[in-house]
């Protein structure tokens, strides 16, 4: 692996239709952090995560370890090291979760030699159920899978194609209380080797993990900085407060960290 990347991303846009989803967004994004992209429900964030992969067509820059994605197709953004993950699991319900691994690990391989049973399991994809903690559930059908445990083993999958930036958009939606604890820690591992960049609604959830924070609101980013920054910046409070969306987003304002 050839260690983190970091993203930098300068006067982004995204309009559909008439309407500007991003409306020229500076972030960046240095190589092995744990940033949190916040903001209240249709700030921007999915579409941003969009652009990045090259999901939908948008203006400005954005580099990936020094080179230039915009313009590229989601095919090649992918193959230049970066990984997403959406709000719901898309793995293969039927298979287990080592085949799983196996198959994503596996690019260039058959598909019936992925499948067939091997002598052994190919050291990337051991290292990513260690890393998950999903060691002891390896033949189990990933349908089986409680929700969270899902949630981590779709993140094994961008770890074993060597993903060296991953976006996760809402990685601990209907997560039990241990759940989050565990996926933070993951994420908190997974990023002292690759870089991290959480979508996330769960204040408490950014609070206990995010190394870093950027507020976006009406596709402009309104608040970058540690989690004690943004949570002291009135404008923060003020979009928060002022849309109170839900209980977990507004309290984003009046707790001490
Ligand atoms: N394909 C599309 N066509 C038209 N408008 C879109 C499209 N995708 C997103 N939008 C609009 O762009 C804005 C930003 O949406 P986006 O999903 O990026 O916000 P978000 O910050 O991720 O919100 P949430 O937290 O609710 O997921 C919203 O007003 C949304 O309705």
């Amino acid at each position: 692996m050839s260690g983190p990347a970091g993203l930098e991303i300068r006067r982004l846009r995204v309009a559909f239709d008439g309407f500007t989803a991003v409306d020229g967004v500076d972030l960046e994004v240095r190589p092995g952090d744990l940033r949190f992209l916040i903001g209240p429900n249709g700030a921007g964030k999915t579409t941003l995560v969009d652009a990045v992969t090259g999901l939908v067509k948008a203006h400005g820059s954005v580099r990936f370890d020094g080179t230039e994605l915009l313009g590229r197709s989601v095919h090649r953004i992918s193959r230049s090291g970066i990984g997403r993950t959406f709000q719901t699991a898309t793995v293969f319900e039927e298979l287990t979760v080592l085949q799983n691994l196996d198959i994503a690990a596996g690019a260039g391989r058959g598909a019936w030699t992925m499948l067939r049973r091997r002598r052994s399991t190919p050291e990337p994809v051991v290292r990513a159920l260690e890393t998950i903690g999903l060691g002891d559930l390896a033949d189990s059908p990933a349908g089986t899978l409680a929700h969270g445990r899902k949630q981590w083993l779709e993140i094994g999958m961008l770890l074993v194609q060597d993903v060296r930036l991953l976006l996760l958009d809402e990685p601990v939606a209907g997560m039990s209380h241990d759940e989050r604890l565990a996926t933070g820690e993951l994420l908190e591992r997974i990023s002292t080797e690759r870089t991290v960049v959480v979508i996330e609604h769960d204040m408490d959830f950014m609070r206990s993990f995010a190394r870093s924070v950027s507020v976006l609101h009406a596709g402009r980013m309104l608040s970058e900085g540690t989690v004690a920054e943004v949570q002291a910046d009135p404008k923060v409070q003020e979009v928060y407060l002022g849309h109170a969306p839900r209980e977990a987003a507004a309290d984003v304002a009046v707790q001490e960290v």
